[in-house]
């Protein structure tokens, strides 16, 4: 198999990607564009994967985290609620319960939300509060949770807030028809938090509806993923989880060794390492992708190394890469 035959090959099977660029120019392409590198940050932890889940009350927010984290059962993962960081009510506001509006943005310590997701990136563990519906009040012990892979940020406004967006690297809305998640909130609200029906009905006309309309679903444009149907859909919950597969299987070796970079995979670079281990290819081509995959390798490996800019010094490199470049 001759190099031209293989890189018309890939060509062909890679479309646009690959329209205009010979693998003979790779060399020159990657050095032109900085592949990126994924690495365990300085302080040797890895930065964990943020998922932030939204959607209006009783939509399935939980039960779609819930199987999310089951089948990714073999990562480190964690789920914060965002009800963790409602206010205590204080005596005035709990004699006058009814009136109060848990579903508006300020009813939420949002300072507190955010410096805690700042300190879970970071690699910190956090104290996360419990709350209780009931007495509408934190109460202890606070929730002690472990840096992870991945944090799962779920709540009805998870989105409002643009600093706590920020750190989110997916975020997932829960789309689910307005009588469905009213009928769900009823029974739920009535059963397990033993509330009479004519409360949960008033305070769903009263806060609930017009803080989705007002607050919750402006925020869906947030999303890069929506869900209708909530639990229900096992084709998104699954595509879902095969992306986070995707984007912390690249990282494994990370969490082994602080100071690894993982050059990005990319078309090319997957087609070359498919042709390394053809036992089709030839001797001659065995060599060359190999070599030009270990200058890729070389190549980001200098980038690393400490330098100071000097002019002369750049001709001296730039003869030494040419000369590198001939002796091959
Ligand atoms: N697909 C579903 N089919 C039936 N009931 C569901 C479904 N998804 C959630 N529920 C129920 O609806 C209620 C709210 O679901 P939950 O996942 O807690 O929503 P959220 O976290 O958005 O409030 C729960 O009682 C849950 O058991
Ligand atoms: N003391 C409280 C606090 C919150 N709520 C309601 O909870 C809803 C958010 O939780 P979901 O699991 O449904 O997303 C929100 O709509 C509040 O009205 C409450 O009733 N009492």
């Amino acid at each position: 198999m001759g190099s031209k035959s293989v890189d018309e090959l890939l060509e062909t099977s890679a479309e646009v990607h690959f329209s205009g660029l010979h693998l003979d120019e790779l060399e020159t392409v990657n050095s032109e564009k900085e592949l990126p590198t994924t690495s365990a940050t300085e302080n040797g932890h890895r930065e964990p994967f943020v998922i932030g889940v939204a959607g209006g009350s009783a939509s399935g927010k939980t039960t779609v985290c819930e199987m999310i984290i089951e089948q990714l059962h073999d990562q480190r993962i964690v789920l914060v609620s965002q009800e963790s960081f409602y206010y205590n009510l204080s005596k005035e506001e709990m004699a006058r319960v009814h009136e109060y509006n848990f579903d508006h943005p300020d009813a939420f310590d949002t300072e507190k939300l955010l410096s805690c997701m700042e300190d879970l990136k970071s690699g910190l563990a956090v104290n996360i509060p419990n709350y209780d519906f009931k007495t509408h009040k934190n109460i202890l012990p606070a929730r002690k949770v472990n840096p992870s892979d991945v944090i799962i940020l779920e709540g009805i406004l998870v989105f409002h807030d643009p600093r706590v967006r920020e750190l989110m690297n997916m975020k997932i809305f829960v789309d689910t028809d307005a009588d469905i998640r009213l009928a769900r909130r009823i029974r739920r609200d009535t059963v397990d938090k033993s509330r009479d029906i004519r409360t949960v009905l008033d305070q769903y006309s009263k806060f609930v509806k017009p803080a989705f309309e007002d607050f919750i679903l402006p925020t869906k444009k947030y999303a890069d993923i929506i869900i209708p149907r909530g639990g229900d859909n096992h084709v998104a919950v699954d595509l879902i989880v095969q992306h986070i597969c995707a984007k912390l299987g690249q990282h494994d070796l990370c969490k082994i060794y602080s100071n690894l970079y993982v050059i990005q995979s990319t078309f090319q670079i997957r087609g070359m390492h498919t042709l390394i281990r053809d036992a089709n290819t030839t001797k001659h081509d065995f060599i060359f992708y190999s070599d030009r995959l270990i200058r890729l390798v070389v190549e980001h490996g200098l980038g690393h190394l400490p330098f100071k800019e000097k002019q002369d010094q750049y001709i001296l490199v730039w003869n030494f890469v040419k000369g590198y470049a001939v002796s091959q």
